[in-house]
This record gives C-alpha cells, structure tokens and sequence, in this order.
C-alpha cells in the first residue's frame, strides 16, 4: 500500500510525561483515517509532530516515502500538511481576504494592492466553494464559516493531506453534515486527511480506517467496516465498557435557578426558564437557536436587554458573574479557552478559584488546604495531570474541560450550568461529567444541560427545545433521537 503519510517510533517527552513513547501512524494515500484516544493519549502532540511544529525526540515522519522538511522550512510544510484546529487560527481582525494571504499579501516586496488581494481571494473561495464575503471579519464569522475559510487556506497552498482535529465540536447537525459532504468531495479529488474526533459514530460514518492510540502508544489500525464499536472502545480504554445509564429521580419543589420575562436582542424573546432543586433541565437547538446566550445570560456573562435572574432566592445584578457565583451558581462555560480556565495558573489554583475565600483566613490561601481539595477533585473527575502544580496550559484538551468542571463544582452549587459540558472529552470521561452532574443534583442542586450531544441531554428530566430565539417545547424524559431533533429543526412542534 502506497501511504500518504507514516510517523515511525515516535517519541516525545515533556519533562517528566511521556506523551508518545514509540507512536506509529501510516496513513494511506487518498484515505480519510481517523485517530481516537483517551484524553491524554498524545493525539495533539502527534499533530503537532505530522505539521512540523514541534520536532520528535526519537522516530521520523515521512511523507509519499521521503523524509519530512526541516523545522525551519515552514514553506515546505505548508505545501505538505494542514491542520484545521478546534481553535481557531483565523486572526478576528482582520478580514477573510487578509486572513487568506496572511504573511503572503506583498509579491517581491511590492505594496498590497488591496483590490488584487480581495479578487484573489474570491477566486480562491470560489475555487473551494465557500461563500463567504472576502471582505467580511473573519470575527464576524461563524464556526462553520471559519472553518471552511481555514481549508481554503490550507488547500491553496497545495497540501493533500489536511489534519481535521476535532471538527465538530462547535458545530450543530446541519453544519456537521455539511462538513461532511465536502470531506467526501475533497477525497473524491485525492484529498488524504486525518480525522481525530471523540465522536466515534462519525468515526464510523466519515473514515475508511481508525488508529486507536492508548496511553502514548499505537494499539491498533484497522479499517472500520467490521470494526465493532465495543471492540473499539475497548481498544481506547483497555477494558469493556458499559453504556451510560441516566438515573431516575424526583425532583423537590424548590426553585433554585429562574429566569423570567428574558430577552436579547438578536438572540433570544420573552423567555422564562425555572430549575428545581433535583432537577436537570436540557436546554438543545440549533446554533441560531439561542441556547446558548440564554444560558450565558443566566450564569451572567451576558447581560439581557429585559428580565430577571434570581439564583437560589437571590435576585442576582444581570451581567455579573461573581454575583451569581455568590449567590449559588457553578457554571461550565461554553469556550473553555476565554471564560474556562487560566492557562498559566496551575491545575489546584484553576480548580479552587471559587473557594479561594474559604480555604484560609484573611484572604491569603493556604496552599496546603488547595492542594488537598485539588487533588481530590483530581482523583474524583479522573483528571490525567503530573499534580495539582502543573500549569492547566500544559493538559490536553479534554483534561483542560475536566479541570473547567472541578471549578464548577467545588463549592457545592446550588444551581450548576453547563454548556456543552462534554466537548473534547473522551467516552469514558464523558460518563465521568455526566455523572457528576447528577451526583450535584442528587445533592440537592438545580442543573440546566446546554448541549448539542443527545446523549448528554439524556440525563435530564426535561427538555427545553429553543427555535429562533423561543422555547418551542419542553420535551419530557423518554423522547427518541428521531423525535427530538425534528423539534429541534423545526419540522415539528
Ligand atoms: N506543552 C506541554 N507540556 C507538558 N505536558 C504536555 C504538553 N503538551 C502535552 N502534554 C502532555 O502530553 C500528554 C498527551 O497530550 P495530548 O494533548 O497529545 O493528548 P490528546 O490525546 O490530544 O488528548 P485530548 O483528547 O484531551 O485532546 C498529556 O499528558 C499532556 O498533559
């Protein structure tokens, strides 16, 4: 078999973790071949190897047989491999244009000649079809149209091998499918791509062949026709695992999280919302449909242009988020990144912010009493770190989301909102938050799920469908898959 792209022996080392120790990948030309992993398996550090970013310790990569450029020659990488990251490269900004020949506007030093540039990348757009304005801010781009605008950058310098590290994570149904269809048009012209995803179904519906990494090393390739996804799982975790099983409960009568009469211009109208103590309301629809500012205004990042908050029998000052932290609220927010966590604070600090009041007296933090509540939060939610001293800028994606939860829950909150809680998190971590949300309404807390993943809104005693801006359902305990996505979409009330 003639492969695209292969890493042989591959080892690298951050000091004291070994985050490949002997990986091997080999990927077959014009294949789209998926990656998967616990949290922590090494998949991002391979990236960062296959794209020339960061040099292995041991081992070499190759592509079509020959070596791999050298570090410096960023040109002869570009020409070789790109990488769509979950993060966003695109630089808000700037405009689409811009970003498209960042770093190449000027030929021979000559001056930008801002029409050429804008024509330039209209016809390159158009090239890839991605209709998008070259002239727009690539800040006022959506997820989907940032993405597709990063491919078209990728693809005009002349890669064929594109690098999809977690697509999907910020995208609804429609957006996903769309992808989709256009990863298969790009392997119909010959386009190899490697696809790392937590989502195993779309491992199954979009890849030819998987590589399961565990615990910094290669444990098996196959093709995924015949690839049972028990026997895949397995291979992830190194043991059977069962599916999740939501729990039954009864909710009190206690009202711990409400909002009334709320509204945002562009986003949401009129909408009241109410959480009981033992309970957990889901909030789904699609990326227009105003979930998530509705649950960034109830945790206080946003402030609404009309209505009230009120967080366990305090009406909290809308757009506060310290207030409603003082009145009861642990909150996941949506984009770990800006709101989540502070990367060059450690993983015990991060994790202990909430509580950094109550762990000493006047004020100054005893770093004994930190360090032992983090390590239990470490223990409790499974968090894969070298302790509770290292920077959360250090862990992998899905253990940085871990880390973002611990904070949510270490003060005991009344009410707790996640927005999409499991994003980037591996199946077996996945129960683990799940089952920590429950654990915090079985401890009296009121929970409300943002979510664009059913299985994460299957632990919820309810579900709240928004369109365009509305709650159009509540939808009880007990719905299919089927059912509650038409609502979603809109085709049925
Ligand atoms: N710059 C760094 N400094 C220290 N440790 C690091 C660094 N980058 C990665 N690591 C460690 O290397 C290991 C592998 O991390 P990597 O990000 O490759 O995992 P991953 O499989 O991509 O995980 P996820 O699914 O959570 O994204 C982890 O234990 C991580 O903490």
């Amino acid at each position: 078999m003639k492969y695209h792209v292969e890493a042989r022996s591959v080892v690298k080392r951050f000091g004291p973790t070994t985050a490949l120790n002997g990986a091997e990948i080999a990927i077959a030309e014009g294949h789209t071949h998926a990656l998967v992993g616990r949290n922590g398996a090494g998949k991002s550090t391979l990236v960062s190897i296959l794209t020339g970013l960061q040099r292995p310790d041991e081992g070499e990569v190759l592509f079509s047989g020959e070596t791999a450029p050298a570090l410096a020659d960023r040109d002869a990488w570009r020409q070789r491999v790109a990488c769509v990251y979950q993060k966003s490269t695109i630089i808000p900004a700037l405009t689409v244009a811009e970003n498209l020949f960042v770093n190449r506007q000027t030929e021979r030093g000559r001056m930008i000649n801002w029409r050429a540039l804008r024509a330039r990348a209209r016809e390159l757009l158009d090239t890839y079809e991605v209709d998008v304005d070259p002239r727009a801010l690539a800040g006022e781009l959506s997820v989907e149209q940032r993405q597709l605008v990063e491919i078209a950058r990728a693809l005009s310098f002349g890669a064929r091998f594109i690098i999809l590290d977690e697509p999907t994570a910020r995208l609804d149904g429609p957006a996903i499918e769309r992808l989709f269809t256009r990863m298969r048009s790009l392997r119909e012209q010959g386009v190899t791509m490697m696809y790392i995803s937590h989502h195993l179904d779309e491992v199954y519906e979009i890849c030819q062949s998987v590589t399961v990494f565990r615990d910094a090393r290669h444990i098996v390739t196959r093709p995924v026709a015949g690839f049972a996804h028990d026997e895949l799982v397995a291979a992830m975790t190194g043991e059977a695992t069962a599916a999740y099983e939501a729990r039954r409960r009864t909710p009190g009568e206690a009202v711990v999280l409400s909002g009334a009469g709320l509204s945002l211009a562009g986003r949401y109208h009129d909408v009241d919302i109410s959480v009981r103590a033992g309970e957990v309301v889901g909030l789904a629809g699609s990326a227009s449909s105003g979930k998530v500012g509705l649950a960034e205004t109830l945790v206080g990042l946003r402030r609404p242009d009309a209505g009230t908050v009120t967080i366990d029998g305090t009406r909290v000052r809308p757009g506060d988020v310290p207030a409603a932290m003082r009145a009861g609220l642990g909150f996941v927010p949506e984009d770990r990144h800006h709101e989540g966590f502070v990367p060059l604070l450690s993983v015990g600090e991060n994790a202990t912010i909430p509580i950094a009041h109550k762990l000493g007296s006047f004020g100054i933090v005893s770093p004994a009493r930190r360090r032992e509540r983090a390590v239990q939060m470490i223990e409790s939610l499974d968090i894969k770190t070298e302790g509770p001293d290292q920077p959360v800028g250090d862990l992998s994606g899905g253990n940085a989301q871990k880390v973002v939860f611990a904070r949510a829950l270490v003060d005991d909150p009344k009410a707790l909102v996640v927005i999409n809680p499991t994003a980037g998190v591996d199946v077996k971590a996945k129960q683990a938050l799940l089952g920590a949300v429950e654990d915090a309404v079985e401890r009296g807390a009121g929970a409300v799920v943002v979510s664009d993943e059913l299985d994460d809104l299957r632990i919820c005693d309810r579900v709240l469908v928004m369109f365009h801006g509305k709650v159009v359902k509540d939808v009880p305990r007990g719905w299919t898959d089927h059912e509650l996505v038409a609502v979603m979409e809109g085709i049925q009330e």
